[in-house]
């Protein structure tokens, strides 16, 4: 391990981000607009030396143009090198082999800003709990960012909000510095649990409104899932020891809203296909990107089996998806349930 300048140190704060995708790369240029010093690390030399050398990713965000001031490498040990606050923005799914071969690349002390939204298939754990387990770091190390957050709008510096989540005060007023700019506005939560299971659950619900409009529904259909989702999502966290009032935030009904109504969501695109009729591998060509939903959705429900919590709309994503439940029946199945009081 290498060691990091102190909180003292002087200059802008040292930053690295990992990962070079649509959010990885409109990440960093959120932190080089709040003043940081900024390295990423990405796995493809093509993309890295666009990154440095033209100040874009075409690959992954056509059309912007980012800070001058970011670099990019594949070298991680390099990138890594001195940094008080390294973000990582890899698929979930990848986040524990990724992470295990930076470990002893890992600054000292540094703090790990998870800007992931899944839970891990097999393990059942948050994104927050992997890191920590992977690269041997405390969790009170661990930042979680969450919010209505898709990268293109940011990118294009559109007003957004997000929610900084970490049980350690100072590390997580750091990173509420760090990302604060013009265009981007952090608010803090000591709810962890709550902030990231709201992250990687509302890809599955928004992969239910997808499929419903897919197949040509309109808006009380969308507002009815949403709404569901919602108590889904709540009812899975307040098991889990979250608190009830930030799933009423940005990271929790903010980011439902957006994700569900947005083409710009690769989860909502991704339903969206399967309601028109292609099947998942030919609906993931047609998404491109990471749809975190389609694998969260089995973890999610283990979990939630494990913990004795009701969750039909994501049961009927992981029917459709992985189980050959038609997508004609979807709407059968979460109708057809016993009737029940409104708040249970
Ligand atoms: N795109 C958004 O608008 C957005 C916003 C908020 C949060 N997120 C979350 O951020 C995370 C990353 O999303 P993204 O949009 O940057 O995804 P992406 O698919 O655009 O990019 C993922 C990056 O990880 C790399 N990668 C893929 N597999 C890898 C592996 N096995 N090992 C190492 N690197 C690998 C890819 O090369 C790419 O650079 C996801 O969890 C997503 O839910 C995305
Ligand atoms: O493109 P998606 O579906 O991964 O959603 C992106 C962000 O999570 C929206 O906040």
């Amino acid at each position: 391990m290498t060691e990091q300048p102190g909180a003292a140190a002087q200059g802008p704060l040292r930053a690295a981000v990992l990962g070079t995708g649509a959010w990885g790369t409109t990440f960093a240029m959120v932190l080089a607009d709040a003043g940081c010093d900024v390295a990423m690390w990405g796995r493809s030399p093509e993309v890295c030396d666009q990154i440095t050398t033209a100040h874009r990713n075409s690959r992954n965000l056509a059309g912007i143009e980012l800070p001058a001031t970011i670099s990019a490498s594949t070298d991680a040990a390099a990138v890594l090198e001195g940094r008080e606050l390294v973000a990582i923005a890899v698929p979930s799914q990848s986040a524990r082999t990724t992470l295990a071969g930076l470990r002893d690349a890992w600054p000292a002390g540094a703090t790990a800003v998870s800007l992931m939204k899944g839970v891990e298939l097999g393990t059942d754990e948050r994104m927050s709990q992997v890191i920590a387990e992977s690269l041997g770091i405390p969790e009170d190390h661990v930042v979680v960012v969450s919010g209505p957050n898709l990268a293109r709008e940011i990118a294009e510096h559109q007003p957004t909000a997000t929610v900084v989540a970490g049980t350690d005060p100072e590390r997580v007023a750091r990173v509420a510095v760090a990302c604060s700019n013009p265009y981007f506005r952090p608010y803090t939560n000591t709810d962890v649990v709550g902030v990231e299971l709201c992250g990687a659950v509302k890809n599955v619900i928004a992969i239910a409104v997808g499929i419903a409009q897919g197949r040509g529904f309109g808006l009380n259909t969308t507002a009815t899932i949403i709404t569901r989702g919602l108590v889904e999502i709540t009812r899975l966290g307040r098991a889990l020891g979250a608190e009830a009032e930030t799933f009423g935030g940005l990271a929790g009904l903010g980011d439902l809203m957006a994700t569900c109504a947005s083409p710009l969501s690769r989860n909502h695109t991704l339903g969206r296909h399967i309601g028109q009729g292609l099947d998942l591998r030919e609906a993931t060509a047609a998404t491109g990107g990471t749809a975190e939903g389609v694998k969260s959705a089995t973890s999610v429900l283990e979990l939630a089996a494990r913990h004795g919590v009701e969750m039909p709309i994501t049961a009927a994503v992981v029917g459709v998806l992985h189980e050959g439940l038609p997508v004609a029946d979807m709407a059968t199945m979460l109708l057809a349930r016993p009737k029940k009081a409104e708040r249970t």
